[in-house]
């Protein structure tokens, strides 16, 4: 609803009311549509201020009400309604003015925004807005449709209007007025600043303040301008229809008269706002949000764990993860003892981590001061940290040895943490004196670029250590899921199925190229393959020798089998050969060099390929797109579905956050979980229990028991999953 007073004599003060961020709701909507009719009926009110409750002037259309039956007066004639007003109505905005709510605004004859000069954060200076203004639309699957791709380019240009819209940033209130978007910020109480601004325009002319009534800046090529701006988003977007939608009604501003644009923006919103990717994104906004709301199978939940205060931690290790960490935790202000016992390595590290920050300062707009790491050869240096992070090489025996030191150098409530991909969790906890203080930070690399943190709890650690991880991580800018301890945890255990169905796929006749580009239309940014070059592929190659896996001698039909299951060694022979992907310049593809990118197909691969099918009498067939994307993301789902069903993931919103911003997988998709939602659960079922009937030999494409039984439910929307996964008799 929104509230409705007249202040200083003459002023109409519309407040919205809707808690948290003041989401227009019908209620909103009506409440605004009532309390405008009433001040410009109203002859003692000669101007008015909309404003938000609590420091909030609006985060946009209420999103919840997308999937259902609309009703309440819409937002376009209501804006429409405010901008015609013969009073001067002025927008004070604090807080967010997002989506919706920046088209509230730009309705409205003038805007005023607050900006807050300097703030100090521990070691960081930060030049702090604190109001944020955007038209995040595109993010959600759809465009600015209450005017604002109409209003906006007529206001700052077609260029910088492109750029808003088509990415959906936020911008600080400081570059909002330089944008042309803010008439005035002020350092003052937003709300009083712009009930005195309302009382000095009263009685002067709107006939310039109408945004409606501009014309777009003229441009020299406009056709090249638009060109340039549709590459642009088909490249980044992967597929997306939205940012692509938003280029098309820009356009319309650009080169059509203002009514006429608006038609044009409606029907193209109405091409979006069914769309399933206006579904999947939407259901991953408030995904990211579920997974802030953890628990645990132990009982520990996120409202009812404490955190511990973490001022200073250290990272334990600087190769490429310890140093990304390192990175990361300076940027979060924290005070940082690096420690790395190679000299040689440690040296390196000194000189990287301080130019890694330099290069994010400059990305950011901050300063950092450097004196907030100190780097040491001596683990005795982390003696009065609060919390450790390991991330020492791969491998258990030395990881349990500096466990075993930290848990006897430490202060005794100190937190140590794990940055291992898939070792236990459990066993390393057992190693020190406190095992309720231990649990794993997952991080990926790059670890200060990558948005994801796996905070793996083990069966030990206690409540708080779970909710301090998890509150460092977000700190850090992350997105924080909480997951249990098994081998690989959430991701990168589905992750095994995903590559393992790869390499069949090649071993019956596909090769790296169709595979990839699969996957990559599909919306990953890479494929399967390019993604192992990038990473290496000696790493895996590591890991299955440690388990004892990668034993290429062996001859005939067990050269094939391991443990009674489809095994491939192809990943093994390529590494036997020196091939570990861009960084020898060969692996999957060819590179014009070691640490080359450019993947180039490899005729050396192909014939490899075709040796090793006729060696162990592999007939190739040809295998089809549909097929890839099948068995790929198919069994990569019932993994998901076992996590579930083990509760290693409290829910869906787990595994698709984890997805999303740990794996490439396409936002506009929603995550590998709503993506099976999508498809159909009994189609999933049935695609799996076929391609089990042509592969007994992998049982990991037998459906899972919580899959199935969601299916014998009959196939619940995702949101309701929860409900079977805790009942396992539910009817729902
Ligand atoms: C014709 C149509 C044209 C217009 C289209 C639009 O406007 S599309 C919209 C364009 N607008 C956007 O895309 C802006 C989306 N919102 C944001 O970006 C951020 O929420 C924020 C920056 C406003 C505040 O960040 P913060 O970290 O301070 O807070 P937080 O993020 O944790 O949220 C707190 C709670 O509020 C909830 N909620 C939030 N917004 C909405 C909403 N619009 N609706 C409903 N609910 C919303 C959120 O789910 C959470 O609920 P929970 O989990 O507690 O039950």
């Amino acid at each position: 609803m929104a509230q409705y007073r007249r202040v200083s004599g003459s002023v109409g003060l519309i407040t919205l009311q809707n808690p948290p961020v003041n989401a227009l709701s019908a209620s909103v909507r009506q409440g605004i549509v009532d309390s405008v009719k009433r001040a410009l009926g109203d002859q003692k009110v000669k101007s008015v201020v909309i404003c938000g409750q609590n420091g909030v002037f609006c985060g946009g259309a209420d999103i919840r009400e997308f999937g259902r039956q609309m009703s309440g007066p819409p937002l376009v004639p209501m804006i429409h309604d405010i901008e015609a007003a013969n009073k001067p109505v002025v927008a004070a905005i604090e807080g967010s003015a997002l989506g919706g709510g920046l088209e509230l605004a730009l309705g409205c004859h003038y805007r005023i925004s607050h900006s807050k000069a300097v703030v100090y954060h521990c070691f960081i200076m930060t030049m702090s807005d604190q109001a944020k203004l955007g038209l995040p639309e595109v993010t959600l699957g759809l465009l600015p449709a209450a005017g604002g791709t109409q209003r906006l380019p007529r206001l700052i240009g077609v260029p910088a209007a492109l750029n808003l819209i088509t990415t959906g940033r936020h911008v600080t209130a400081a570059e909002a007025l330089q944008l042309g978007i803010l008439d005035h910020v002020t350092e003052h109480n937003t709300v009083d600043v712009a009930v005195k601004f309302a009382l000095s325009v009263t009685g002067e002319s709107l006939d310039g303040r109408r945004i409606s009534s501009f014309s777009c800046a003229p441009l020299s090529d406009l056709d090249s301008l638009f060109e340039e701006a549709m590459l642009k988003v088909r490249s980044a977007a992967r597929g997306a229809i939205a940012p692509v939608a938003c280029v098309q009604a820009v356009r319309a501003a650009a080169t059509l008269p203002y009514a006429q644009g608006m038609e044009r923006e409606k029907e193209l919103m109405a091409t979006l706002f069914h769309s399933g990717q206006a579904r999947a994104l939407q259901y991953f906004f408030f995904a990211q949000r579920a997974v802030g709301r953890w628990s645990t199978p132990s009982g520990a939940r996120w409202d009812t764990s404490q955190p511990r205060p973490v001022r200073k931690a250290a990272v334990i290790g600087l190769g490429t993860m310890g140093r990304g960490i390192t990175v990361a935790l300076a940027q979060a202000g924290l005070s940082v003892v690096a420690v790395e016992t190679h000299a040689k390595q440690l040296m390196e590290a000194t000189k990287a981590v301080p130019s890694m920050l330099k290069r994010g300062a400059v990305r950011g707009g901050t300063t950092i001061e450097p004196d907030s790491i100190t780097y040491s050869q001596n683990l005795q240096a982390v003696a009065d940290v609060d919390l450790v992070i390991e991330a020492v090489f791969e491998d258990m025996a030395l990881k349990e040895k500096v466990f075993q030191q930290l848990s006897i150098i430490c202060k005794p409530d100190t937190l140590l943490c794990t940055n291992t991909s898939s070792l236990d969790v459990d066993h390393l906890a057992s190693q020190t004196r406190h095992p309720e203080l231990v649990v794993g930070m997952h991080f990926f690399a790059p670890a200060h670029v990558m948005k994801l943190l796996e905070v793996v709890y083990g069966r030990r650690s206690s409540p708080a250590a779970v909710a301090t991880a998890m509150q460092l991580g977000k700190k850090m800018g992350k997105v924080s899921v909480a997951v249990g301890n098994c081998r690989g945890f959430a991701g990168n255990r589905m992750l095994k199925r995903y590559l393992e169905q790869a390499f069949f796929l090649l071993e019956e006749g596909a090769t790296p190229e169709l595979v990839d580009r699969a996957l990559e239309e599909f919306g990953f940014p890479m494929g399967v393959f390019r993604m192992s070059d990038l990473s290496g592929l000696d790493v895996g190659w590591r890991v299955r020798k440690a388990d004892g896996l990668a034993d290429t001698s062996l001859t005939g039909t067990s050269a094939r089998v391991r443990q009674g299951c489809r095994y491939s060694p192809l990943g093994d022979l390529l590494c036997e050969h020196g091939r570990f992907g861009q960084k020898t310049g060969r692996g999957w593809y060819q590179y014009d060099k070691p640490g080359g990118r450019v993947a180039k197909s490899d005729p050396w691969l192909h014939n490899f390929l075709d040796e090793y099918r006729a060696r162990h009498g592999l007939v190739p067939r040809c295998i089809d797109q549909q097929e890839v994307l099948e068995r790929c993301l198919f069994v990569l789902i019932n993994e998901g579905f076992q996590i579930l069903e083990e509760g290693i993931a409290a829910g869906p919103e787990d595994i698709d956050a984890i997805y999303v911003f740990g794996y490439g997988w396409p936002r506009h998709r929603g995550g590998p979980m709503f993506y099976a939602d999508m498809v159909g659960l009994e189609r999933v079922v049935e695609r799996l229990e076929r391609y089990h009937q042509a592969h007994p030999d992998v049982p990991y494409l037998q459906p899972s028991g919580l899959l199935r039984r969601l299916v014998a439910n009959g196939s619940p929307p995702i949101h309701k999953w929860r409900n079977v996964i805790k009942n396992r008799n539910s009817q729902l």
